[in-house]
């Protein structure tokens, strides 16, 4: 179920610091050739575009994860902001409806054309299980409700969703090779699990058919972080091979 058509490193780390100088330090322990970084939105409301701009300077791919969800003209002037900001991914809530977007993807076509970020739909987070589900009216399995929303995202023309690796094969079957699966909840086997519910391993996951794995407190919280990127790494070269 391997799909090894993506250019770069698999592994996000995610940057959820509370401090900028902790967040540069670890970056700066980090290799852009083994990683690209997220920006969620604890980071990007403390420190701004200015943080992202100081990412990309250092040459790293940045996905900036601020799950935008709205009405489409400023969910799409958000995304087309992303893009001047020069970032390599960004996302937004598939359970924005198509609508929403279909207008993102639109506006990031005609203002940045090839060049635009990925853009990536958010199906349900991986902190979520079926009784989650269930408290906000969703009846169905959190599989059905991924594929419900993947299948939205698909429609709308984005690049993919971020879903956990659990769901990856059922989406690999249903929206085909390119359809990019970027994963979170990826517990190596030498790390804590959480707050995450919907898990796999690195290399379970790439075998389910995970594009991306973004990988956050296993690596930012270690003792020595780049020992456990390159550990995970390690992972993944195997897992591809
Ligand atoms: O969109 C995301 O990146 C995301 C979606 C999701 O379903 N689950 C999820 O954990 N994330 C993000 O992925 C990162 C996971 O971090 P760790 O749990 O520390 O590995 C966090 O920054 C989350 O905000």
């Amino acid at each position: 179920m391997l799909y090894a058509d993506v250019t770069g490193p698999r592994v996000i780390v995610a940057l959820d610091f509370a401090d900028q100088t902790q967040g540069l330090e670890l970056v700066d322990q980090l290799d852009p050739g083994l990683c690209r970084l997220k920006v969620g939105k604890e980071m990007f409301t403390r420190f701004g575009p200015d943080f992202v701009r100081q990412l990309t300077r250092r040459g790293f791919g940045v996905f900036l994860d601020l799950k935008y969800h709205d009405i489409p003209n400023t969910a799409a002037a958000a995304v087309e902001a992303a893009a001047d900001l020069g970032v390599w991914m960004v996302n937004v809530h598939a359970s924005g409806g198509e609508t929403m977007m279909a207008a993102c993807r639109e506006r990031l076509e005609k203002v940045a054309g090839n060049d635009r970020p990925l853009l990536i739909g958010v199906t349900v987070l991986t902190s979520f299980g079926a009784d989650d589900l269930r408290q906000i009216g969703v009846t169905g399995s959190p599989e059905e409700q991924v594929d419900r929303l993947s299948s939205l995202a698909y429609n709308a023309g984005l690049d993919g969703v971020v879903c956990s690796a659990q769901e990856a094969p059922i989406l690999r079957e249903s929206r085909g090779p390119r359809f990019q699966l970027v994963t979170p909840g990826i517990r190596p086997a030498f790390a804590a699990t959480d707050d995450q519910k919907r898990i796999m391993t690195p290399s379970e996951a790439l075998y389910a058919g995970s594009d991306y794995l973004v990988i956050g407190r296993p690596i930012t919280q270690a003792d020595r972080p780049l020992e456990a990127l390159e550990e995970i790494q390690a992972e993944v070269t195997t897992a591809l091979n």
